[in-house]
C-alpha cells in the first residue's frame, strides 16, 4: 500500500465482543453495584500477586518490562507536579484538548479557575474562523482516536512532516466557558514534540514559536522520570539486558498529561506513536486513585488482564515487551483523594486551596515517552 493510503487507513475496530479485556473493563466501570476490588493488585493489602524486586518496587511475571513503584513520590513532590500539571503546563507552546475548539487566554486557564472568573475565558474558535471540512483521518466523534493506530516509523514521520496536515476544524456547537467549567473540560495537555491527534503521530516539523527549537518537555518532569528509571533495580527484571542500555539512552522528549474527572475512563489501547517499541514509558498518578488494567499485546487475548490500584504518587514504567501491551483506566475510585492533598487552612498556604478544590473530583496522570528518534533524524524531519 502506498504510504499516503497507509497513513490514513484505519484498520476496522474489532467488534465489541466478549473478550476478557472488555469484560474486565465493564466489570470495573459498573456503578450500579458495589465495586469489588478483590482481584486487583493492591500492594497495601496483599502483595503476593507480584514479584518484589526492591523496597517498593514490583514486577509482574506475566508482563515482562512492567515496573510498579508504589508511593514513589513524596507528598511535596506530588504537590509540585500537580501544580505544574494544572498551572504551568497547559499553556503555549503546549497544546491542550481545548485548543482545537476554543481560544484560550495566553497565560492559561489556571488563574481564572483559581479566582473563579465568571465571564467567558474560553471562547469558540468557530465564531472567529471560516468553516472548513473535517479531514478524513479524523474519527467521526472527534474524540481521542488512539485505537488500532499503526506503529510509527521514520518513513511515516517524514511524510507527515512534509504534508502539513490540518488539525480538526473547530466545532461550531461549543459554548463559551467560564474559568471553572473550562478547567473541568480540559482532558489532556501534550508536552514535548507536537502530537497530531488526527494522524496519531508526532509532527516534528512543528516547533516552539519562541525558540524555533523542539518543544521541550518541562525540566522537572524529565528529571522525575529519569530518576524513576534510575531507581529501578533492572538487574532483577526480565528486561535486564535491554535496560543496561536505557540507563544511558533514556531521554524523555514527549508525553501527555491526562486529566480525569471521577466519571472518566480511558479505553484499553496501545501507545504506538513512538518509533521505539521498548524504551521506558513513565506514568505518574496524582490525586484520586484509579484501577489500571493491563493485558498483553492482543486485544482479543484470552488471558485476563491484570488490574492494579494506582494511588497518588505511584509510578508505573512500561518497557520492553510490555510497551506494546493493551492498557487502560476503567475506573477512578471515588473518595480516594489522600488527606495530604486536601486543603487544611491550618497546615496549608492559601495558594494550595484551588488545587485541592480541583483535585476533590479529579485524577491526573503524567505520561512521559521517548519518541525514539535521534537528533539527526529530527533535524532531517524539520528540514523537510
Ligand atoms: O492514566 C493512566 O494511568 C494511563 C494513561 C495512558 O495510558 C496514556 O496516556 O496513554
Ligand atoms: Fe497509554
Amino acid at each position: 500500500m502506498p504510504l499516503s493510503k497507509q497513513r490514513f487507513a484505519r484498520p476496522p475496530t474489532p467488534p465489541d465482543t466478549d473478550t476478557t479485556l472488555r469484560r474486565s473493563e465493564r466489570f470495573y466501570k459498573r456503578k450500579d453495584i458495589p465495586l469489588d476490588l478483590s482481584d486487583a493488585f493492591d500492594w497495601q493489602r496483599d502483595d503476593s500477586g507480584a514479584t518484589k524486586i526492591g523496597e517498593k518496587c514490583y514486577t509482574f511475571p506475566r508482563h515482562p518490562g512492567l515496573i510498579y513503584l508504589p508511593g514513589y513520590l513524596n507528598h511535596d513532590e506530588q504537590r509540585d507536579l500537580i501544580k505544574l500539571s494544572l498551572r504551568d503546563i497547559p499553556t503555549p507552546p503546549n497544546r491542550t484538548s481545548l485548543d482545537a475548539h476554543y481560544n484560550l487566554p495566553n497565560d492559561g486557564l489556571w488563574a481564572h479557575y483559581a479566582s473563579g472568573t465568571k465571564t467567558a475565558v474560553a471562547t469558540p474558535r468557530a465564531d472567529s474562523e471560516a468553516p472548513r471540512a473535517t479531514p478524513s483521518y479524523y474519527a467521526p466523534s472527534g474524540e481521542r482516536p488512539m485505537i488500532n493506530n499503526a506503529p510509527s516509523t521514520f518513513e511515516t514521520l517524514k511524510e507527515i512532516a512534509r504534508s502539513r496536515n490540518p488539525e480538526i476544524p473547530p466545532s461550531p456547537t461549543v459554548k463559551p466557558l467560564d474559568g471553572e467549567k473550562a478547567l473541568y473540560k480540559l482532558r489532556w495537555t501534550n508536552i514535548g514534540h507536537y502530537y497530531h491527534w488526527g494522524l496519531k503521530h508526532y509532527d516534528f516539523s512543528v516547533r516552539d514559536p519562541l525558540t524555533n527549537g523542539a518543544i521541550a518537555i518541562p525540566k522537572q518532569v524529565a528529571q522525575v522520570c529519569k530518576e524513576a528509571v534510575e531507581a529501578v533495580p533492572w538487574q532483577h527484571t526480565s528486561v535486564a539486558d535491554a535496560a543496561a542500555e536505557w540507563k544511558r539512552s533514556y531521554r524523555p522528549d514527549a508525553g501527555i498529561i491526562n486529566y480525569y474527572n471521577l466519571n472518566d475512563t480511558l479505553m484499553a489501547h496501545v501507545d504506538r506513536s513512538e518509533v521505539t517499541a521498548t524504551l521506558p514509558l513513565v506514568s505518574i498518578s496524582l490525586g484520586h486513585a484509579a484501577v489500571f488494567l493491563i493485558g498483553d499485546d492482543m486485544r482479543e487475548s484470552s488471558t485476563p488482564p491484570t488490574p492494579i490500584i494506582l494511588r497518588s504518587g505511584d509510578v508505573v514504567i512500561m518497557s520492553g515487551p510490555t510497551r506494546r501491551s493493551y492498557h487502560g483506566v476503567p475506573r477512578i475510585l471515588e473518595r480516594s483523594l489522600p488527606p495530604h492533598l486536601a486543603y487544611d487552612d491550618e497546615r496549608d498556604d492559601d495558594d494550595w486551596e484551588p488545587f485541592a478544590r480541583y483535585l476533590a473530583s479529579a485524577r491526573i496522570n503524567v505520561n512521559v515517552r521517548q519518541s525514539g528518534l535521534t537528533d539527526e533524524q529530527i533535524a532531517e524531519l524539520v528540514s523537510l
